[in-house]
């Protein structure tokens, strides 16, 4: 089932072009990896694909009315400042917004799953704003989880968080396609997306230039094209081995 088609997508800061005409369709049971540069065009894709940004050509997300697209589609976005000291686990309930005629049993049981799926449970009291930077993208990634919509888009959600709290949020996303959601996360961990994505989407200015399993857009190739360095890519029995050796390219 397609979850989003974007079709000639483009977008321009100044006069500047920064999206250039991005196919793309995601399908229910997709982790797809965002991966580029830093000003790829990453988040402009995510925010377009939203109709957050202006834009051109056609996103079938930007194309819905307001509250079928909140019921259609969470966003996790790349800043992640919190107004209000409210709670963790206030903020996180803001996830159910979008479903104003779920009974109120249903959204509380919506929000607990999501506290519970972050770890959040000890911090749930705390005033959000209080938090450090990575208990807050945990709270802002259950705010998105709590609204249980077919597609999550999250940009760059596992920055900053510790290394077992970015294995489990990869694992959890992994687990949310398995069952039939479509996820699409902007990731600049590049053994973290080749372990756990079951597609990458490789942009470079503005562009896709690779698409695919994550074993043929990490190639030799896409990796010193795209970000100019060398690594070394073994598959193993627990699935792909990804360690970057070297940077090809002086500063
Ligand atoms: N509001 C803006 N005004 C001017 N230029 C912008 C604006 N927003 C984005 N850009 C430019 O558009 C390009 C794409 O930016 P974008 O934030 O989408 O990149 P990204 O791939 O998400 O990068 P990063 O990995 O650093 O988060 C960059 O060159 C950026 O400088």
């Amino acid at each position: 089932m397609k979850l989003l088609v974007l079709s000639g997508l483009t977008c321009d800061q100044g006069r500047r072009r920064v999206l250039d005409g991005i196919d793309l369709t995601i399908r229910a049971g997709e982790f797809v990896g965002l991966l580029g540069r830093n000003g790829a065009g990453k988040t402009t894709l995510l925010r377009a694909a939203q109709g957050l940004i202006p834009a051109g050509g056609w996103s079938s997300l930007a194309d819905m009315p307001a509250h079928e697209r909140a019921r259609m589609a969470a966003f996790m976005p790349q800043g992640r400042e919190i107004a209000w000291p409210m709670s963790v686990e206030s903020l996180v309930a803001l996830g159910r917004i979008a479903h104003p005629d779920a009974a109120g049993a249903a959204d509380l049981a919506a929000t607990e799953r999501a506290i519970a799926a972050l770890d959040l449970g000890a911090l749930r009291h705390r005033p959000a704003t209080g938090l450090s930077g990575g208990e807050q993208a945990r709270a802002l990634i259950a705010r998105a989880l709590a609204q249980e919509t077919s597609l999550l888009l999250a940009d760059e959600p596992i920055s900053g968080l510790d290394p077992a709290a970015q294995i489990r949020v990869m694992r959890l996303f992994a687990a949310l396609a398995k069952d039939g959601k479509g996820v699409v996360a902007s990731l600049h961990d590049l053994g973290l997306a080749a372990r756990h994505c079951t597609r990458l989407v490789l942009l470079e200015q503005g562009r896709i230039v690779a698409d695919g399993a994550p074993s043929k857009v990490l190639s030799a190739r896409n990796l010193a094209q795209c970000f100019g360095i060398t690594a070394q890519m073994t598959q193993t029995a627990d699935g792909l081995s990804f360690q970057v050796q070297d940077v090809t390219e002086p500063h």
